[in-house]
């Protein structure tokens, strides 16, 4: 977790010049800049103590290496291709200190951004933005090597350091104001433009300075700062060309009047020299909430676990029947669910939205996908197999034989029941789990505020805009109850240790409960999904919505499958047993 002390240094004045239209007009050399006058410093708390600074790449700052920023990607949490390595990289842009824009900043601590293309070994290329910073001397003892680049060798013979730019607040502080101000600045290819929303000017006004930013949180696909108690910017890592799903999903959905999204205030935009466009970063209004839905129905599975006296797992089930905040919560979070694809359809003349037919050769093709993601990861799991556990192994055995029937059996039942349901595909949410699910209100009576709607991090920008079955969305869903519950079981068990077996009040019990719990949660979210969309409290899904759903598990899982081989190796497991689950035609999910 990125630890900031508050900005409140009056010296952050920024020389940036307006840029006077607020159209994609290409700015001239020196028009405006991005860059801060250095101030104070700012502490981070440690993470990874590993690194020493000797051992850092050595580099001139005239001269910023591709392999200081491969080197550096592959540390990143947002950075997708870990678990394959990379080919090759490239710079495709820079935007970066020059002639003109050296009364702007100092020159001692030049800062600037790097758009890199990477190549992954038997993999698609992905673009990353790099924001940097130069510092003089070392870092400081307290900060996380993770965020250092590479030591800098000035010509005067002294140590300097380049570090990722959003550990430096003054950079974040100048791209709020850059959208505030719609300024913007040539790159080496194209430029870089700030675009305020409507919305903006009322939540902060132009003429008071920008709030302090603090970065939230350093594990997630993005990078957060959050600016006072009013707007959240989010900076995208991995690009693609065309504006971010999250960016053009909010519009969206505040022109259609859905209130249960964040406004969106402003973005700031990559635009190259052919005027094609990628969205760098977004700025919302912060939204004040009790925490997400996932630790909520955590902590609430959780404390259920822990008031287990003794090993009877029938009084898990009179716990579960007495309780029903959770279940209401979950009842409601599929009512939204519903009202959000509700508006996501409602549209018939806007081409990017309107509903269109789910054909038979929908199914097909995204049974086809699932086929192709598995053969793909299948060789990924095998490798991991050697660091696991002999359950984990037999779980692999288990989905390596099963997963091909499951496909097949999925493709058999389509064609015919698609053809007599008639669903639609419609824009989705597309990576919709309860850490997506803001929790605001009163605790007695609490609402949801969904959020994140770029989609999968890791496919490809169209994929991700592709209207496909709304039951995407609630796979998703279905998949994070699976995922708390197993995760609530495992710190049950750790807490518990070994007082378990003396007390009687074993893993089976407590894995018994939470599997309830998990039922109980999917069947009060399906239960408000699906009575919500046919008006009828008593609706069950059809069984072509069932088949659907069920490609959309395997899909899912498998998604998640690769991300936790690449970014969370131990959580490999809870995928793994809800893909073995789908696999045994007795369970399901
Ligand atoms: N508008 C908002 N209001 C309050 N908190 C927010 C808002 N947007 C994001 N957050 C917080 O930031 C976290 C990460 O945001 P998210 O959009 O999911 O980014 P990422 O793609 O990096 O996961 C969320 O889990 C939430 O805690
Ligand atoms: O960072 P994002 O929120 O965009 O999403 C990515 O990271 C998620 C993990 O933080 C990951 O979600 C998976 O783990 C969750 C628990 O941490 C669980 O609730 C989700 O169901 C599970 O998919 C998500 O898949 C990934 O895209």
């Amino acid at each position: 977790m990125l630890d900031a002390r508050k900005n409140d240094d009056p010296k952050l004045i920024f020389e940036l010049r307006l840029h006077p239209s607020r159209s994609l007009a290409e700015p001239t050399a020196g028009d405006s800049v991005f860059f801060p006058f250095p101030s104070k410093e700012f502490g981070f708390e440690m993470t990874d103590r590993t690194q020493p600074f000797d051992d850092l790449p050595v580099c001139h700052a005239g001269e910023l290496p591709d392999a200081v920023f491969a080197r550096f990607l592959t540390r990143q949490r947002w950075f997708g291709s870990k678990a394959r390595g990379i080919d090759r990289i490239e710079r495709i842009d820079d935007l970066q200190p020059g002639d003109s824009t050296a009364t702007a900043f100092n020159e001692a601590e030049p800062c600037g951004l790097a758009i890199v293309a990477v190549h992954p070994v038997e993999a698609r290329s992905e673009s990353y933005a790099i924001p940097w910073v130069i510092r003089p001397g070392a870092p400081e003892d307290q900060e996380s090597p993770q965020a250092i680049l590479a030591r800098i060798e000035t010509e005067m013979g002294e140590t300097a350091h380049l570090r990722e730019g959003l550990t430096d607040l003054r950079l974040a502080a100048a791209w709020f104001d850059a959208i505030r101000f719609q300024r913007s600045r040539p790159t080496r290819r194209g430029w870089i433009r700030g675009v305020a929303l409507p919305g903006l000017e009322a939540a902060w006004p132009a003429d008071q300075p920008a709030p302090a930013p603090r970065p939230l949180s350093a594990e997630q696909s993005n990078s957060n700062l959050t600016f006072g108690q009013t707007a959240i910017l989010k900076v995208f890592r991995k690009l693609e060309r065309g504006e971010n799903p999250d960016l053009e999903m909010g519009r969206f959905l505040a022109r259609h009047g859905f209130p249960q999204v964040p406004e969106v205030l402003g973005h700031l935009d990559w635009v190259a020299s052919d005027q094609s466009l990628v969205t760098l970063a977004m700025l919302q209004r912060l939204v004040p909430n009790s925490g997400s839905a996932w630790t909520w129905f955590l902590n609430d599975l959780s404390s259920r676990l822990n008031a287990m006296p003794e090993a009877d797992p029938t009084l898990g089930a009179a716990t579960l029947a007495t309780e029903d905040r959770a279940p209401g919560l979950a009842r409601l979070l599929g009512q939204r669910t519903a009202e959000l694809h509700q508006v996501l359809a409602s549209d018939p003349d806007d081409p990017g939205f309107a509903p269109e037919p789910y054909r038979a050769e929908d199914h097909r093709r995204l049974l086809d996908e699932v086929a192709e993601r598995w053969r793909r990861l299948e060789p990924l799991l095998t490798d991991h197999l050697s660091h696991t556990t002999p359950i984990e192994q037999a779980t692999v055995e288990m989905v390596v034989a099963g997963f091909p029937a499951l496909v097949n059996r999925l493709r058999v039942q389509a064609d015919d029941l698609v053809a007599q349901a008639s669903p639609r595909r419609i824009r989705v949410h597309g990576d919709y789990h309860l850490g997506q699910v803001l929790v605001v209100g009163e605790p007695h009576a609490p609402d949801v505020v969904l959020l994140d709607f770029e989609g999968e991090p890791a496919r490809s920008l169209e994929a991700r805009k592709a209207k496909t079955s709304p039951l995407k969305d609630v796979a998703g869903m279905i998949r994070s109850f699976d995922y708390a519950a197993t995760l609530a079981v495992h710190a049950a068990r750790d807490l518990r240790g070994e007082q378990s077996a003396s007390n009687g009040n074993d893993p089976v019990a407590i894995k018994t409960v939470a599997d309830q719990w998990r039922a109980q949660m999917t069947a009060a979210f399906e239960e408000g999904y699906f009575a919500t969309l046919s008006n009828d409290q008593a609706a069950h899904p059809d069984a072509a919505s069932r088949t659907i759903l069920a490609a959309h598990l395997a899909d899912k899982a498998l998604y998640e499958l690769d991300y936790e081989l690449n970014n969370r190796p131990d959580w490999v497991s809870i995928p793994l047993k809800g893909l073995a689950a789908l696999c045994d035609p007795g369970v399901g999910y």
